[in-house]
């Protein structure tokens, strides 16, 4: 299983989406994406689930990092990301925040996910 996220980024800051389910990961917070579908390539994923979940259009920049391992098998490949088109709505999470370099560990992050924020920092001069 592949798993893409976005690390949409606007005006210095990172955005932050948090779960709405399943019971065992709501709660906690990620980047907006989900999994790449049969005959989909990972970037037209990443950008429908961005459409999907956010009701926003972005362009994707940087991968950060490489296949980072996901506790239930596969791996979470993510890009940075800017906006295009559209403010982006909690369509299926819980709630949305934008953080600055000095908040991004402020939210109770998804395990897997904690080293890939350490990355982002410098994208937020
Ligand atoms: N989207 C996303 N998923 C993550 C992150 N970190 C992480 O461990 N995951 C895990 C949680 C889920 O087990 C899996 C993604 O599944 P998902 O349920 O979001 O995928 P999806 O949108 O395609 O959902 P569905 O088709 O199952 O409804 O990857 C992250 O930063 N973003």
């Amino acid at each position: 299983m592949i798993v893409v996220g976005a690390a949409i980024i606007a005006d210095g800051r990172l955005l932050a989406a948090q779960r709405a389910e399943p019971p065992a990961l709501a709660g906690g917070w990620e980047f907006p994406g989900g999994k790449v579908d049969p005959g989909e390539s990972d970037e037209q994923a990443l950008v429908r689930e961005c459409r999907e979940e956010l009701g926003v259009g972005v362009v994707l920049g940087d991968r950060v990092g490489g296949d980072w391992p996901l506790v239930l098998g596969g791996v979470l490949r993510v890009w940075t990301a800017r906006l295009e088109d559209g403010e982006p709505r909690a369509l299926e999470h819980r709630e949305l925040r934008w953080l600055t370099a000095g908040e991004l560990h402020d939210v109770p992050w998804l395990p897997g996910d904690r080293p890939i924020v350490d990355l982002l920092a410098p994208y937020l001069d």
